[in-house]
């Protein structure tokens, strides 16, 4: 596991390495290694970019991700094939991108539950998916459906805005069978996503739920990201109650952020969720992002940064404090911190695709670390109170954002490499830019 955050100097601990001096104390030579669990339904991204006009004549709503049958499927792809207009076919889904990218980032193991065709043919979706994920994503677990896998066609407008067509194929066909409890139960979080609560009377949702139940018996964290606001819009209350009854961590956009809580204000609608879950990574385009979460009142640590005006005034004082869960405090208190994007952003953005489920793999990179660290260094100081994260507030926000503007300059939303060497402090100049 490579560790995020700030790794050269103060904070740096090779867990595998021999220290001479304590060799006897600690006799740990192998470290134990953790593993982060996901479901996602295994889809194609078939990206091409096109007018509005397009958008609106095969009955898509621009930014929304929508179901589309097979008729409908067959005349855009026709479409798209005639006039030259697909760009990249290349793995997508959004579990499927954050797990990719948190194994490229961590140099760790991320466990994936989906679907994937029992056939497969050189140069189909289903080899393309396969050839364009992670080996350290564990595919092992797939379960073999006898048809294709889903097809997203992600259709970028000149704004840069995707608005996703949906062909299912077969990818809804997860069974709760194929959710392997041990995996679940012994890793460090379990990522899901608000698209597979509709998936109809497939079983996908029911092994979705499965899953969370296995979590929740073994007190690991379940991760939610909304997907889309025209999901959540649709029903408001049943996310809530979702999210109180079963959510720790919420990724989200601030579009999404308001169709939940009614909150135009990152800041606001963070304060609001957080009333019914732990931790929070709220992005906001190029206003950057917002984490929010719960600390120990004792052990708070006050920001060296700036004091942020907001809503709520001052917000980021407490941002140095690291995440825990209410549970995990005796006087929890709430801590809220923001980042503008990484050096203002990329020069030119052709395609935000992605881009905040990379910025929920450096989260759970954060996360999955601290519980590696603690698997293998028990007695450290960093574990006297637990936390949900290894570092503060602050420093996931820089993470995140960071892995982000990674995302965005590379139009994919899959990391091809993990992020420089030369940025192991990220004290050191690169984030001080
Ligand atoms: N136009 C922009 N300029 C600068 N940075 C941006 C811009 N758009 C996005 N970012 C960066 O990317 C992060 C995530 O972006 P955004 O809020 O668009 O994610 P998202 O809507 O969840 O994306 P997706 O659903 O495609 O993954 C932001 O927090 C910011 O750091
Ligand atoms: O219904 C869906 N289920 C799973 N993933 C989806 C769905 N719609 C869009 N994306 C995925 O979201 C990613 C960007 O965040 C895209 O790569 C796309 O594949």
């Amino acid at each position: 596991m490579k560790f995020p955050g700030q790794r050269k100097s103060k904070h740096y601990f090779p867990v595998e390495s021999r220290d001479p001096l304590t060799n006897e104390l600690n006799p740990v030579i192998q470290p134990r290694h953790t593993h982060i669990t996901g479901i996602d339904q295994t889809l194609v991204d078939i990206e091409a970019h096109v007018d509005e006009e397009f958008i609106a004549r095969h009955g898509l709503k621009k930014g929304n991700s929508m179901l589309i049958d097979d008729a409908a499927a067959h005349v855009l792809y026709e479409e798209l094939q005639q006039q030259n207009l697909i760009t990249e076919e290349f793995a997508g889904g959004t579990i499927g991108n954050t797990l990719h990218n948190y194994s490229t980032l961590a140099d760790s193991r991320s466990v994936m539950f989906g679907v994937m065709s029992r056939n497969i043919q050189i140069g189909s979706y289903a080899y393309r998916y396969l050839c364009n994920t992670s080996s350290r994503v564990d595919l092992n677990q797939l379960q073999p459906v006898d048809g294709p896998i889903g097809r997203c066609f992600t259709l970028v407008t000149e704004c840069g805005e995707r608005t996703f067509a949906i062909s299912k194929g077969c990818m809804d066909k997860l069974t709760p069978e194929y959710i392997d409890e041990n995996l679940v139960k012994t890793g460090s979080a379990l990522v899901l996503t608000a698209y597979l609560m509709r998936a109809g009377d497939d079983p996908i949702t029911d092994a979705a739920m499965t899953a969370i139940h296995y979590a929740h018996e073994a007190d690991v964290p379940v991760v939610l990201t909304l997907g889309t606001r025209f999901l959540i819009e649709q029903d408001p209350q049943f996310w809530r109650d979702f999210i109180a009854d079963h959510v720790t961590v919420l990724a989200m956009n601030e579009e999404e952020a308001e169709a939940l809580t009614g909150h135009a204000d990152p800041l606001l609608a963070c304060d609001q969720a957080l009333e019914w879950c732990e931790l929070i990574l709220c992005t906001a385009g190029p206003s950057g992002l917002y984490m929010a979460g719960w600390t120990e009142e004792d052990s708070k640590r006050e920001t060296s940064h700036m004091l942020l005006p907001g809503a709520i005034p001052e917000f980021n004082q407490y941002e140095f404090s690291r995440p825990m869960t209410r549970a995990q405090c005796e006087k929890p208190m709430k801590v809220y911190s923001h980042i503008a994007p990484f050096m203002g952003g990329p020069e030119k953005i052709s395609n935000t695709n992605g881009a905040g489920d990379g910025a929920l793999s450096a989260l759970l990179h954060d996360m999955a670390a601290n519980d590696y660290h603690k698997l293998n260094l028990p007695q450290s100081r960093k574990h006297h109170i637990s936390g949900l994260c290894y570092s503060s507030f602050a420093q996931i926000c820089k993470y995140a954002n960071r892995v982000s503007y990674e995302v965005l300059a590379q139009y994919s939303p899959r990391l091809s490499r993990g992020l420089p060497e030369r940025e192991d402090s990220l004290e050191e100049a690169y984030w001080e830019r």
